[in-house]
C-alpha cells in the first residue's frame, strides 16, 4: 500500500489516481486544510477503485505513528505542502513564512522521523503549488521551504544508503 499524503489537493489527487490507475493500494493522508471531500471523489469515479481517507496531520508524530503501525506502508507519495507568500508567485497560500516552514518542513521532518522508526525509507516528494512557478520561483520554491525540504532529504539520503527519494515539481 503507498501512502499519499496530501491526497485530496491538487497535486495529491492527481498522483492517487495515477497509483490507482497504475493497480495500487492506495491510502490518502490529509488535514484537509485546502484539500476536498469533492477531489477524492473525483478520484473515485475517475478510476473506479475505493481506498481509504484518514484526516490528520504529517505534523502530528502520534498520529503517523497509529497509521504505519495500523497499515502496511511500502513507500510514501508526500504532497501535503502549502506554497509561500513571495509576491508575484503563483501558488501562494497567504501564509506567513513561519507557518510554510511549519508546514513544509517541520512536516517533512517528522514524517521522515516516524518512516525510519517503522524501516521505510522510499519517499517520493510532489511539491505542485508549493514548488512555485516562473522566474519568480526561489530555488524551485515559492518560499525558501522547498528548497530547505529538499536539502533536508538529500542529506538524509546522502547519511544513508537505504533512503531513496525523488522529487518532482
Ligand atoms: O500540513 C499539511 C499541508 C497541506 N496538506 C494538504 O496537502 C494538500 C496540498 O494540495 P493543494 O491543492 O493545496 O496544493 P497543490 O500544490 O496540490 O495544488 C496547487 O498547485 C497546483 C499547481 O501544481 C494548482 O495551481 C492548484 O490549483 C493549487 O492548489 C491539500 O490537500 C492539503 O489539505 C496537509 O494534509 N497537511
Amino acid at each position: 500500500m503507498i501512502l499519499v499524503t496530501g491526497g485530496a489537493g491538487a497535486t495529491g489527487s492527481r498522483s492517487v489516481i495515477e497509483l490507482l490507475q497504475a493497480g495500487h493500494e492506495v491510502l490518502v493522508l490529509d488535514n484537509f486544510s485546502s484539500g476536498t471531500v469533492e477531489a477524492l471523489q473525483a478520484v473515485a469515479a475517475a478510476t473506479g477503485r475505493d481506498f481509504d481517507c484518514v484526516k490528520g496531520d504529517v505534523r502530528d508524530g502520534a498520529f503517523l505513528q497509529r497509521v504505519f503501525r495500523e497499515n502496511a506502508i511500502a513507500s510514501v507519495v508526500h504532497c501535503a505542502f502549502v506554497g509561500g507568500t513571495v509576491a508575484g508567485v503563483s501558488g501562494g497560500s497567504g501564509l506567513s513564512p513561519l507557518e510554510c516552514y511549519e508546514n513544509n518542513l517541520a512536516g517533512t521532518l517528522i514524517l521522515l522521523q516516524v518512516m525510519e522508526e517503522f524501516g521505510l525509507k522510499r519517499l517520493s516528494l510532489e511539491f505542485g503549488g508549493a514548488g512555485g512557478s516562473g522566474a519568480g520561483a526561489v530555488d524551485g520554491g515559492a518560499d525558501g521551504s522547498v528548497a530547505a525540504v529538499q536539502r533536508l532529504v538529500a542529506d538524509v539520503c546522502a547519511a544513508d544508503a537505504e533512503w531513496v527519494a525523488t522529487f518532482s515539481h
